[in-house]
């Protein structure tokens, strides 16, 4: 193994020596909450040391305070649209442009020859174990649609790689069903900048890394002033002309103006309005204390606030959502708060100055871990959660729950996402209370809708989204499922029927496919296979990537584990983020939803119908008979 990059003190090595024991006869799942908790933060401590690392051979491209100078001061309080000067020592980390980093070494991460690129023949890997037959959806019965639309919503602010001019012709099989090539554009390597940059590229992130709201906001400051009302109010620019509700506004192809708008569907378009609203709300408030302020630095306030509370979001409320197992309830939970708790902690405030256990991330000081800050491509391997898109999406009415009508997902992308609720066919509280009883597609073999298996974008190309998703990561040197687990420290099968838990139906297939050779597994397709633990929503592969990067990316920003006061955030608005969830969003924007949002389950797990939406019988909201 390599030598760490981060060191842990005595606390956290001892916490990690005890737990090594322990999980030698109980795994960490099975231990009561509390001490399940902590067996997670000793996992995490050892992902720190051993699974970060830089996508650049050397530091220095991260930037330094003397060539590149902070040239306006305004960015000491406020976000910068392209990410820079989150840090002050080293500016460019995390801006748009940088590299992808890596949680593996990058010697473990080469560029494929040709011959691994293409075997399996990824698109006998997507019809095999992506495709989902005719009639047979499989639900996530735990969660609700809003829960899918709201992951690609986040993903959308974190993460996306550059296309090359460049296409490779996707081999297809015998007797396929394609309709004519496979063309697809490669992904953009970064220039060479150092000799180990042959053998394991890099590829840069055209968004921001951090928690910034850019597909909301847009990762340059050009893009920000774009969307910007010109008013003094600080307010995002939104349309409410000709319409009953206030909509996003378009650019003259019918495109929503948007931070980040491709892959768009009826989910962005909910989302992205909702949190635009949610923007200018946060305006009003901060205007209301300091009426004297100019627009430049009301926006740059209530951005902050806005994006703190999406954190804060899926911290605490859509991750247990899909994680749902006590020790991650608490987990997540001690990563916003504490183990002190929200009550002390709003009352109190922090009671540790550092301590990330005691009283949270937020404002507990930042640290980069010894690597500075960027997501991975490992991270996007695991996010890669296409099979969250179900066929159809039910339409019923908010205020008596009739159905309206049901719209195959393939209707409602790109510019016909804003279709149903301009047409008038449904409003936003309808569109939303319907996305939460609606079910999405369970992370899982066999689950990719035709739609995403034959999606036509508009850059002209169709993608078959699952065979993208194989190629993608054997193009970008994301090692295969063995070792990828190998280099978590986690156990690796040695056969087949191991690795899916039993399953000797699916073990048979896979060994076919991957002619016998369980190393070859994708990790996509390995992590769909293995068992899930009893809460889960995805495998517990996919979820150590997720224990190291949710806490990074809080970990690392200077405007959360840092200046985390009202100073920075005014008081209203620091106010605004503790005291804010989901449900108050949805309400706030959308009263007519307050009576049926649950009181007291996740806001991200399906609502209790109301009577008139039960007489609807189909899959999109019904739990199928065993
Ligand atoms: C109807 C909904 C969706 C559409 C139309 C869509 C479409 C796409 C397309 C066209 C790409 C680029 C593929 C390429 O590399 O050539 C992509 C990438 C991706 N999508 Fe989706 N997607 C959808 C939903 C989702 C959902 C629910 C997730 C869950 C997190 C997700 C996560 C990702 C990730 C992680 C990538 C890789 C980004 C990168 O390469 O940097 N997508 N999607």
């Amino acid at each position: 193994m390599d030598p760490p990059n981060f060191r842990p003190n005595f606390f956290d090595r001892l916490l990690v020596g005890l737990f090594h024991l322990v999980n030698l006869f109980i795994p960490w799942y099975k231990l009561p909450g509390i001490i399940g908790a902590l067996n997670l933060d000793a996992l995490r401590v050892e992902l720190r040391q051993y699974n970060l690392h830089d996508g650049y051979a050397s530091a220095t491209a991260q930037g330094n305070t003397d060539n590149t100078p902070l040239d306006d001061k305004r960015y000491l309080s406020a976000r910068n649209s392209d990410g820079k000067d989150n840090s002050l020592t080293m500016p460019k980390m995390g801006c748009s442009g940088m590299r992808f980093g890596r949680n593996f070494p990058r010697k473990y991460c080469k560029k494929p020859t040709e011959q691994e690129l293409w075997t399996p023949s990824p698109r006998l890997v997507s019809e095999a174990f992506m495709s989902r037959k005719p009639g047979d959806f499989k639900p996530a019965t735990t969660l609700n649609l809003l829960a899918a639309a709201w992951i690609q919503f986040q993903v959308h602010d974190w993460v996306f790689h550059e296309s090359s001019e460049e296409t490779y012709d996707v081999p297809l099989l015998l007797n396929d069903t394609w309709h004519g090539q496979m063309k697809l554009y490669r992904t953009k390597p970064d220039e060479v900048l150092d000799a180990s940059d042959i053998k394991c590229p890099g590829y840069r992130n055209t968004s921001t890394a951090w928690w910034d709201g850019s597909q909301i906001y847009g990762s340059s400051e050009a893009k920000t002033s774009e969307l910007r009302d010109q008013h003094e109010d600080g307010k995002l620019l939104l349309e409410t002309r000709g319409y009953e509700e206030t909509f996003l506004p378009r650019d003259t192809e019918g495109n929503p103006k948007t931070g980040f708008s491709d892959n768009w569907w009826t989910g962005m378009e909910l989302l992205h309005t909702l949190f635009a609203l949610e923007h200018n709300a946060i305006c009003d408030k901060i205007r209301e204390g300091h009426p004297d302020w100019t627009g430049d630095k009301i926006f740059d306030k209530a951005r902050l606030v806005n994006c703190a509370l999406m954190a804060k979001i899926h911290t605490v409320e859509w991750t247990p959502a899909i994680l749902a197992h006590p020790a991650l309830e608490i987990g997540m939970n001690t990563n916003w708060w504490g183990i002190a708790g929200e009550t002390l902690n709003k009352i109190v405030g922090r009671i540790s100055k550092t301590s990330e256990a005691i009283s949270g991330i937020p404002g507990s000081t930042v640290d980069h871990q010894g690597v500075p800050y960027s997501l991975t491509e490992e991270f996007v391997s695991v996010y890669r959660m296409h099979s969250l898109i179900p066929d159809n999406i039910a339409f019923f009415k908010v205020n008596d729950g009739k159905h309206k009508v049901t719209i195959p997902v393939a209707d409602v992308t790109f510019k016909d996402a804003v279709k149903p609720l301009k047409s008038g066919e449904v409003s936003f509280g309808d569109a939303f209370y319907s996305f939460c009883i609606n079910y999405p597609g369970a992370i899982t073999n066999n689950n990719y809708a035709n739609l995403m298996r034959s999606l036509p974008t508009p850059d002209g190309q169709v993608r078959d989204m699952a065979t993208v998703d194989i190629l993608r990561d054997r193009e970008r040197g994301v090692p295969r499922y063995c070792q990828f687990r190998r280099l978590l420290r986690m156990s690796v099968p040695k056969t087949f029927e191991e690795l899916t838990g039993g399953d000797k139906e699916l073990a048979a297939r896979l060994s076919e496919v991957y002619n016998g050779d369980i190393e070859t597994v994708d990790a996509l397709v390995g992590s769909h296979s293995e068992p899930v633990i009893k809460g889960f929503g995805f495998s517990e592969t996919a979820f150590r990537i997720f224990i190291l990067m949710a806490s990074r990316r809080l970990k690392s920003d200077r405007f959360i584990a840092g200046q985390w006061n009202t100073d920075m955030y005014t008081k209203e608005g620091f106010d605004w983020v503790q005291n804010t969830g989901m449900k108050d969003v949805l309400a706030r924007h959308f009263p007519e939803l307050a009576a049926v949002i649950p009181k007291k389950t996740n806001v991200f797990a399906p609502w209790v119908k109301l009577p008139g939406s039960k007489a609807y019988t189909g899959i999109e909201t019904n739990t199928p008979k065993a």
